[in-house]
């Protein structure tokens, strides 16, 4: 019998869920009413139609007439019954990333219970550091662990720079810089997606979004074609992804794309900008103005530290952008005495 030096006997075998990515979090939501129904996976959503995945491998979904596929993401966890296919409830998410959709009013649904987001730029024109922190803010913000993989790392002169660069955008932020045409990413994101692990690529169009997924998931598989990715020619006469899919990563986790993101707004986020410039976040309690903007006030220990050279200027001033766009664009609702309150995250 073979000995694996680093085998641990107590290791935990995952099940065929877990292996989807089912957890404690979903198990603890079915209700003893709910015993006799299947959990399955969102793996991609049509105007019509949703395909699911569960132990047995890809299916589809029966949605009742009162439900809307525009209210389920890929990723997302529901109970089925198992007869007749239909969807009867969803799972609350572990995280949701959702994006103000372009001149609409509605958050439109990007992915659910995504564990790390792979923010996607590649190592040239495209890189672009307050496009970085939009993204970033959407990760914090729904509660994903942000990865940044710099691609197109064999076209660059010094692909350290850009590395350099990203880095300083968040404290203890991970960056990768590969070539997603080589193997590169399968040993280098390994660690994001094991076993039951689930990292969504987000990026604009054209970065290497749907090079990176095939080759994590090996595109020999031709699981890409079978969970429903759609290429279609855009106005450049390009290939470009237009649907979001759930795909394998051989012996690993799952990995969803998205389509090209061209603009991206930040609204309702504050959290999220908080954990970008923690290095502010941290110091505006010590001002002494409860309220202070940090731009002429006495007693702004930000704009100390500014002046003492621990926080940069640029930073201040994108951290001052990104919040004064979040609050022209995060809905305002009317409180119980008619006061204002920003509305509630909901999942
Ligand atoms: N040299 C090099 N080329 C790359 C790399 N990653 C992607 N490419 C090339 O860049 C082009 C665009 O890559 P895609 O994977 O289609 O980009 P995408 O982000 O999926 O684009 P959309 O589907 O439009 O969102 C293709 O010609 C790829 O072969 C890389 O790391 N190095
Ligand atoms: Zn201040």
């Amino acid at each position: 019998m073979p000995v694996f030096p680093n085998a641990d006997p107590s290791s935990h075998i995952p099940s065929p869920l877990e292996l989807l990515g089912w957890s404690e979090f979903f198990a603890d939501q079915v209700k003893p009413s709910e015993v006799d129904l299947v959990p399955r996976r969102v793996a991609s959503v049509h105007r019509a139609r949703i395909d699911a995945i569960d132990v047995s491998g890809p299916i589809g979904l029966e949605l009742p007439p009162n439900m809307n596929t525009a209210d389920f993401a890929v990723g997302d966890w529901v109970l089925a019954d198992p007869l007749t296919g239909m969807l009867v409830s969803r799972l609350d998410r572990k995280t949701v990333f959702q994006r103000r959709s372009e001149g609409g009013h509605g958050q439109q649904l990007v992915a659910a219970n995504v564990d790390s987001l792979l923010i996607a730029t590649s190592c040239n024109a495209d890189f672009n550091l307050a496009r970085l922190e939009r993204y970033l803010v959407m990760a914090n913000q729904a509660g994903s662990n942000p990865v940044i993989v710099l691609t197109k790392a064999d076209t660059a002169d010094d692909a350290g720079i850009f590395v350099e660069q990203a880095k300083a955008l968040q404290r203890d932020l991970p960056v990768v810089a590969l070539n997603a045409r080589s193997a590169d990413p399968v040993s280098m994101l390994r660690r994001w997606c094991g076993v039951g692990q689930t990292v969504a690529v987000v990026g604009s169009s054209g970065v290497g979004k749907s090079t990176l997924v095939n080759t994590m998931t090996g595109a020999a598989s031709q699981s890409g074609q079978k969970t429903g990715t759609i290429r279609e020619h855009d106005a450049q006469g390009r290939h470009t992804t237009t649907a979001r899919s759930l795909h394998a990563i051989p012996g690993g986790g799952w990995i969803i794309d998205t389509p090209g993101i061209r603009t991206l707004y930040v609204s309702d986020v504050t959290d999220g900008i908080d954990t970008l410039f923690a290095e502010i976040a941290e110091l505006a309690p010590r001002c002494r103005f409860r309220d202070c903007t940090h731009t002429h006030e006495p007693g702004c220990a930000v704009q100390a530290a500014v002046a003492s050279g621990a926080v940069a200027a640029d930073r201040l001033e994108r951290w001052r952008s990104l919040l004064a766009e979040n609050r022209d664009r995060t809905p305002v609702v009317s409180g119980p005495r008619g006061n204002k309150i920003a509305s509630k995250k909901k999942y």
